[in-house]
């Protein structure tokens, strides 16, 4: 994903502060959050770990209000999410989701220009979408194509590109790209974090993968039923003391970087 002057956002721009204030929700008899207090500088890259059904995805969604807790507030950059318009809300935070759900019907450019088209009326400008092209990496000439004419890969391109169409200054990321094999998923991780920088976002993404979290994020949130029960920076992580559940998690990368440099110590088998 490359620098395209005619996008980014202000040399000093920063994302905003983001924070968690007593946060709750219930389903019937589940806790899905469970009272979070916690708190995102501005321009902070977070990721949220933990095991399945701890309660990632119900979080996040907080912040843009696909999800409203029983109590506590979200505010972003002290204003409380609730009492803003929802659609104003949700145009000024980027989402990024699994299984993008691109309009299948659309072309890219017109699938990019969705968040403008259903508030003014009006497709994004040319050179807006060339822009957003550029931003993610993709060719220009793909704004013509539909998504059924793209890779899993380049369609979440088309998912970031939408995402940062209305040049927000949070983006919320569920599994972005789990749905991708290995290595175009370490290339996308590493070019959405080059963006995070250049673009001087704020982002939160939630991930199955401890290793993506520990190289991209600047602090990590370990969720386990409902609590973030560590926040930590890689590095302390991976140094431990930061609680079993995080220890569990930090294990499975470090084991199997221990095995393969135990194999390549070995040299190749015979
Ligand atoms: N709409 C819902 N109705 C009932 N229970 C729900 C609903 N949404 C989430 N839950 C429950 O809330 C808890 C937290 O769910 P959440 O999706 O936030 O977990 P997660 O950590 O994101 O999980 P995963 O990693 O599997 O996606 C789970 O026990 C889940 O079953």
């Amino acid at each position: 994903m490359a620098t395209s002057p005619s996008f980014s956002r202000p040399a000093t721009a920063r994302g905003p502060a983001v924070a968690f204030e007593g946060v709750g929700k219930a389903y019937g008899g589940t806790v899905a959050i469970a009272g979070v207090d916690a708190r995102i500088s501005p321009g902070t890259f977070v990721a949220i770990v933990g095991s399945s059904g701890s309660g990632k995805s119900t979080l996040l969604k907080t912040v843009n209000r696909l999800i409203e807790p029983d109590h506590g507030s979200v505010r972003i950059d002290g204003a409380d999410v609730a009492a803003q318009e929802l659609h104003q809300l949700r145009r000024s935070i980027g989402y990024v989701f699994q299984n993008i759900g691109l309009f299948p019907h659309m072309t890219v450019a017109q699938n990019i220009g969705i968040g403008s088209r259903l508030a003014s009326g009006k497709p994004l400008p040319d050179d807006r979408v060339t822009a957003l092209l550029d931003l993610v990496d993709l060719p220009r000439d793909f704004a013509t194509r539909l998504p059924e004419q793209l890779s899993g890969g380049q369609q979440q391109r088309v998912g970031v590109a939408r995402a940062l169409a209305g040049a927000p200054g949070l983006m919320l990321m569920d599994e972005p790209f789990g749905a991708l094999d290995p290595v175009t998923r370490e290339t996308l991780g590493e070019q959405y974090r080059a963006l995070h920088e250049q673009l001087g976002l704020t982002t939160i993404m939630v991930t199955h993968d401890m290793a993506e979290a520990l190289l991209f994020a600047d602090r990590i949130w370990v969720m386990a039923s409902g609590r973030i029960v560590a926040d930590a920076t890689p590095a302390q992580l991976i140094a431990g003391r930061c609680g079993p559940e995080a220890e569990a998690l930090v294990a499975v990368p470090r084991l199997q970087a221990e095995r393969i440099t135990a194999m390549r110590a070995a040299g190749p088998a015979a």
